[in-house]
Formats: structure tokens, C-alpha cells, sequence
């Protein structure tokens, strides 16, 4: 079979083909769990990736909750690449996987993502119908069950961050709020990937008020910045949501940490706009392997402090 490429980006066919045949490689470190399905019932599954039998600690990653950030999805693949390229051979990477649980999932908007394939490329949002207009879509990251609909968000079906009719009333929110309130006790971090504007954030989106562990946040995503910018200088920005980008309601990274899963970090991946969402596929790997470094850092922390 000829060699996946995880410096293209590839379409969801691929991706499930691919979730399938990873975990079969790799029996002792990937395993492949059915989350739920989407509104066009397509599967939903989540790569939990480590040595790990019982998740003691667990990191939970997002990607692909918007539709159009293809370098979101096309990192949450390299995540898995390297790992079960380089356990056994980097030692950071073979600590992180002996002690830690990845829970991996890799297009959370699997019928947005096939829309942008086949339809529109620059689409955000999922592709329920919920309301008697003729507008398509809920924006899932203003759809869980967090200030819902508050701030940074609309009521309107047609808006694009449309907070849906309810919260959690779209398919894909449920299934991402259901295994975490079922795996609440062992999830440590949460981790959601998008694009772009080169920004680590973290909570709150919801409100301009200090999280409770804002100053530790800061620290961890002082040092994670670092470790990016170590390999190619890249410059990122970090802070709270609501001021560094702009106040959102919501969203999976402020519902996790309220839920308690107090390491909680959003990133905006490349770049600062020369592309935007279309960021060309030859700079996949770059951002990836500084992204890399990040997540590492933070995972470090995790298992060191957690
Ligand atoms: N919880 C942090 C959410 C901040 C906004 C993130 C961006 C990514 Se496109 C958005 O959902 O509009
Ligand atoms: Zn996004
Ligand atoms: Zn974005």
C-alpha cells in the first residue's frame, strides 16, 4: 500500500482508512474508539494513543472542530505519526506515552471538513439543519454548554458562529461531552487545535475576568511559546482568550476547564494571514514539528505537576 502522507492534506476517506489501519500497526500503543456519529452519521472515532492500559492521566485533543482549518487535522495526524514513530527512540516522547494517555481525535467536523472537499472550501461550521431558515450549520466551538450563546456568538441560524438551537444540541458537541464527562477523572489537559493567527490561548474566552489559575496557565504557555519559537522563530502570541483574540461562548476549551480539567489551551496554528486557512501544503510540516514541541512542553508539565 502506498506510504500515507502526513505532509498533505487528506481527505476524510483517507483520514477514517487511516485511523483504521494506524491502530492495527501499532496494536500495544493505538487503539480506536466509536465516540458517536455526526448529523450525516458518519463515525466519529478517537485515537487513544499510549502504553497506557488504564488511562491514569490523560490529554485530550481536539481537531478539525472547524470545517476550513485543514492544518488542524493535518497536525492532530502528525501527532500520531511521531508518537508511534519515535516511542522506543525519543526519550521524551517514550517517557510521555509510558505515563500518559493521548486521546486523539482527528476531524471532530467530519461533515464540515467533507463539505470543504466537495463544496466549499471556506466553510466553518457543522452541517445540521436545525432551523426554518435556509442557512446550514452550527459552529461547534459556540456549542457547548458554557455561557452558552452569551458572547461572541449569535442566535441567528445563518451567523457564522451560530450557537446552535440549544447547547450540545449538535451531534458531534455531544459525543466530545459525553466521553469527557465519562472520562472526567482522568483527563487531565484538553487541547484544541485551529486556525490561524499564530496564538496559544487559554480560558477564559467567556468573560475578560482572570481564570482562577491564570497565572500558572500563563507560565505554561510562556514556556510552550518558547519551545515553538526555539525551532524556526516562529512568533506566536499568548494569553486569555477573550483578550488576546477576542470573548467567545462555548467553546470546548473554556467548557473543559470548568469542568475541572484545569490545563486547557487553544491553539491558533499558522499563519498570520498571508494564507490563512489555505495555508499551502508545503508548510505542513514545519508547523507541525514546532507544534510538536509545544504539546511535548506542556505534556512534560502535565506529567511532571499533574
Ligand atoms: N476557548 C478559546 C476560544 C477562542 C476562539 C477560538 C477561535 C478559533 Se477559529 C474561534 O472559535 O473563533
Ligand atoms: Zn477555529
Ligand atoms: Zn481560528
Amino acid at each position: 500500500n502506498r506510504r500515507y502522507s502526513y505532509s498533505k492534506y487528506n481527505k476524510w476517506e483517507k483520514i477514517v482508512a487511516w485511523t483504521a489501519n494506524i491502530a492495527a500497526k501499532y496494536p500495544k500503543l493505538v487503539s480506536r474508539i466509536q465516540i458517536g456519529t455526526t448529523t450525516e452519521e458518519r463515525p466519529m472515532y478517537l485515537l487513544k494513543v499510549g502504553k497506557q492500559r488504564s488511562a491514569k492521566n490523560a490529554i485530550f485533543i481536539d481537531c478539525g472542530i472547524h470545517a476550513r482549518e485543514w492544518i488542524s487535522p493535518a497536525f492532530c495526524q502528525w501527532f500520531v505519526k511521531e508518537a508511534t514513530k519515535t516511542y522506543g527512540k525519543d526519550k521524551l516522547m517514550t517517557k510521555l506515552l509510558n505515563s500518559l494517555t493521548f486521546y486523539i481525535l482527528p476531524v471532530l467536523n467530519i461533515d464540515g471538513y467533507v463539505w470543504t472537499w466537495t463544496a466549499d472550501r471556506m466553510w466553518r461550521k457543522n452541517r445540521s439543519n436545525s432551523s426554518n431558515t435556509n442557512c446550514i450549520g452550527t459552529d461547534l466551538n459556540r456549542n457547548f454548554d458554557v455561557q452558552w450563546c452569551s458572547i461572541g456568538s449569535s442566535n441567528k441560524a445563518c451567523s457564522e458562529v451560530y450557537c446552535g438551537p440549544a447547547a450540545e444540541s449538535e451531534k458531534e458537541t455531544k459525543a466530545v461531552a459525553n466521553f469527557i464527562r465519562n472520562n472526567i477523572q482522568s483527563i487531565k489537559a484538553y487541547l484544541s487545535f485551529h486556525s490561524y493567527s499564530q496564538m496559544l490561548l487559554y480560558p477564559y474566552s467567556y468573560t475578560y475576568e482572570l481564570a482562577p489559575t491564570h497565572e500558572e496557565l500563563n507560565d505554561v504557555a510562556k514556556a510552550a511559546v518558547g519551545a515553538l519559537s526555539s525551532l524556526y522563530r516562529t512568533n506566536y502570541t499568548y494569553g486569555p482568550a477573550a483578550s488576546t483574540i477576542y470573548p467567545t461562548s462555548g467553546s470546548s476549551a473554556d467548557w473543559a476547564y470548568d469542568k475541572g480539567i484545569k490545563y486547557s489551551f487553544t491553539f491558533e496554528l499558522r499563519d498570520r494571514g498571508k494564507y490563512g486557512f489555505l495555508l499551502p501544503e508545503y508548510l505542513i510540516k514545519s508547523t507541525c514539528k514546532e507544534t510538536m514541541l509545544a504539546v511535548k512542553n506542556i505534556s512534560s508539565y502535565i506529567l511532571r505537576y499533574v
